[in-house]
């Protein structure tokens, strides 16, 4: 699913209201009654409904749900805020003349000062003072409207969403003067921002509606920013042929684990095994030769020549891809090898974990990943490879930048993992949960990129179902396990199941 933003969707909108003779009373109509529907699946007519109206379309919808959630047997109470030189517009004109007389709404249009209405704690907000028309964060009046929204502790429903933030880029909003709330009714689209952890506490729980708005517009309307969905994975997913053998599904070698941390060569070989790697072998120090023979028999172990860190990688044989990094640790040697070993790489790796904190150790040393690589951090390590970040967005926003410069593809791991490629293209990966919070999970995401680089993928798609898989598996050992106690192992035994439930 593309992502647009607040600039396209206008244009969409537009386009669909020229080209299909759809009257932007009659979008507003569509939308309060998707927004209605849903506000009355939740709550009975028994909660009290507030509604805050602004000056533009998002007003618009706000005052149309106040009408339908009276006619339904709603208590509603309206405050329309016309205080802005610009007046309202057309569409909120319209629904305001409407509800001035309908039975069951008090209805008040604030046009200078007002003294802000008692919130109970049992009421409904209705949030419809901004939405994807905000040109400025919210200042003055507005601000103070927001902050005593905030402080009321009733439920709170934004439409479209939640005002005072942007659809795209709110560095500059952040944690101030944005309304929080409950819900987020998103009217027909996502916004890039909902993927953006720094957002989560403005937007609580968010739901898109659809209303039927323009398929065939936004189907022709280009953007850098996609959702991937269980359709795309399977789509671009390839069956195994009926006739096949081994090797036709590549060979990899990971390299992995260090005195102390084998376990994280098991998860990534497991997960690497799990997502139909053809050949494997782990290279590690001698001491992972017994336990990764006993707990992964089906992987062949190539020792290193120290006991317990990496000081050599020099492949013997030839692989059609190379994961370098879980829990390899970073002891003097090992940066070295892995210093050593990038340098004469030319074919694209896949870089994680203790592999990205060398490469944070020779900071030149990201000139020569060779192009097309995929580098796996999570937050932490990101900051440790490219500086300090106090933000997800602006983490982002250099993801993005260093992406290009180094011509690599950065899976940067979180709720929402975004694959970021070197055009600028950023897909998000929504599949997983709170279970993946584990440790091992990120050597099992490891396993899987890297076996889906060996089985022919181009990398950017294999980081993204990789990713997409990964997040799936651990959802389904949620669904038997909750989210406390999955362990890696769980995830990487969900892999087989979540991509036989893809395909099917
Ligand atoms: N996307 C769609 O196709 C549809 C959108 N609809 C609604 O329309 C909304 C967008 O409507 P609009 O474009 O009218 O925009 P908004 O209703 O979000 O806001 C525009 C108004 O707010 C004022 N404003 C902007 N920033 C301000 C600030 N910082 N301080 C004070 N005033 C400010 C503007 O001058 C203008 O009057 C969407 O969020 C959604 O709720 C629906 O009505 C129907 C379909
Ligand atoms: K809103």
């Amino acid at each position: 699913m593309k992502i647009f933003t607040s600039a396209q969707i206008r244009s969409i909108e537009n386009a669909v209201i020229e080209k299909e003779g759809v009257t932007s009373i009659e979008l507003v109509e569509r939308a309060a009654s998707a927004i209605t529907w849903e506000i009355m699946s939740r709550w009975r007519p028994s909660r009290p409904m507030m509604v805050f109206a602004g000056p533009g379309n998002n007003g618009a919808d706000a005052l149309a749900v106040a009408r339908m959630l009276a006619d339904e047997g709603y208590t509603v109470t309206v405050l329309l805020f016309n205080v802005t030189d610009r007046g309202l517009s057309d569409a909120c004109r319209h629904y305001r003349d409407e509800l001035t007389n309908v039975p069951g709404v008090s209805f008040t249009e604030i046009t200078n000062d007002f003294n802000p209405p008692v919130i109970t704690r049992d009421a409904i907000v209705i949030d419809g003072l901004f939405g994807s028309g905000l040109k400025e964060p919210l200042k003055g009046g507005f601000k103070s409207l927001v902050d005593y929204i905030n402080s009321s502790n009733a439920t709170i429903v934004s439409i479209d969403m939640p005002s005072g933030m942007f659809g795209e880029w709110n560095e500059a909003t952040l944690s101030r003067d944005v309304v929080h709330a409950t819900l987020t009714l998103a009217i027909e689209f996502p916004r890039l921002s909902f993927f953006i952890q720094d957002n989560a506490e403005f937007l609580g729980e968010w739901k898109v509606l659809d209303i039927k708005l323009a398929s065939n517009e936004s189907r022709g309307e280009q953007s850098p920013y996609y959702l991937l969905e269980k359709k795309d994975v399977k789509r671009i997913l390839r069956q195994r042929p009926e006739f096949c053998s081994k090797a036709d599904f590549g060979s990899m070698l990971l390299v992995a684990g260090c005195y102390g941390m084998i376990g994280a060569s098991q998860m990534a070989a497991l997960g690497a095994l799990r997502s139909g790697i053809g050949r494997l072998t782990v290279h590690g120090p001698r001491c992972g030769f017994i336990p990764m023979q006993t707990s992964v028999p089906e992987a062949m172990f190539h020792a290193d020549q120290h006991d317990i860190v990496i000081t050599d990688i020099s492949p013997k044989h030839e692989y059609d891809v190379v994961a370098l990094g879980p829990g390899i640790g970073t002891h003097d040697y090992t940066v070295r090898a892995v210093e050593n070993f990038i340098n004469m790489s030319t074919n694209p790796l896949v870089i994680d974990a203790d592999g990205l904190n060398c490469i944070a150790q020779r900071p030149n040393l990201l000139e020569h990943v060779p192009p097309m690589s995929v580098i796996t951090p999570h937050a932490g390590e990101f900051d440790r490879l490219f500086g300090p970040h106090t933000s997800h967005e602006s983490r982002l926003k250099t993801a993005v930048e260093k992406s290009a410069y180094y011509s690599i593809i950065i899976l940067l791991k979180g709720r929402y993992t975004s694959v970021v490629r070197p055009d600028g293209k950023i897909y998000f990966i929504g599949s997983g949960c709170q279970a993946l919070a584990t440790p091992g999970s990120g050597d099992v995401l490891t396993g899987i990129v890297g076996s889906f680089i060996a089985q022919g993928y181009t990398p950017d798609l294999a980081a993204a179902i990789g990713a997409y898989i990964h997040g799936m598996a651990g959802t389904l050992a949620a669904e038997n396990d909750g989210t406390f106690g999955v362990l890696a192992t769980d995830v990487a035994r969900n892999i087989s199941k979540a991509i036989r439930d893809i395909l099917n």
